[in-house]
């Protein structure tokens, strides 16, 4: 058992006035806190048989590429426009400091793959959103949204409430 909350640190004001950053990068820099969080991530999940984690840029791609080798699954990227080089289906969102979109690649998912959605932080749920809204337009079944933190303040989980939303800390 590693107290993970003691190395998540907030940060006042960033990147906007009234916003309290939640840096996990301290986390990052902990070789056995990434053991520890992949295990645990991975047992959010039951262990269930997934085809797909599917990570969200950027701080989404840190676990969640380790919870696919975790999960013996494949790893999909959800990018902001423009950066991923074949055809998208692309869908814009707010999120608690601005407004975005993502893209994935078409050829990413197959009708009827199950798959699990990780991001680092829920906040808003406008990224977690338009995230679901692309995996199911190619046919995904999102089996779980996994997620790191999760401010629950911020009522994130409305927008996603079909789901299972699973988190590792609950602020
Ligand atoms: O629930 P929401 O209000 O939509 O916010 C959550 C999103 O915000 C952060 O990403 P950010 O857009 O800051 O990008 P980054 O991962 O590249 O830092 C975080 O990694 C989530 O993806
Ligand atoms: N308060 C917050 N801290 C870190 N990432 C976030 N993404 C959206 N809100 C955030």
């Amino acid at each position: 058992m590693i107290d993970i909350e003691s190395l998540i640190r907030d940060i006042p004001d960033f990147p906007k006035p009234g916003v309290v950053f939640k840096d996990i990068t301290p986390l990052l820099m902990d070789a056995k806190a990434i053991a520890y969080c992949t295990e645990e991530l991975a047992n959010l999940t039951e262990r269930q048989h997934v085809d797909k984690v599917v990570g969200i840029e950027s701080r989404g791609f840190f676990f969640a590429t380790l919870l696919a080798k975790e999960l013996n699954a494949g790893f999909v990227p959800l990018r902001k426009a423009g950066k991923l080089p074949y055809h998208t289906l692309k869908e814009p969102y707010l999120l608690e400091y601005g407004m975005d979109s993502l893209e994935i690649h078409e050829d990413a998912i197959s009708k009827g793959d199950k798959v699990v959605l990780h991001d680092d932080v829920l906040a808003t749920g406008g990224t977690a959103q338009a995230a679901c809204k692309l995996i199911e337009k190619l046919g995904g079944e999102i089996v779980q949204c996994n997620f790191l933190i999760e401010l629950s303040f911020l009522r994130g989980s409305d927008k996603i409430r079909r789901h299972d939303i699973r988190s590792l800390l609950t602020y």
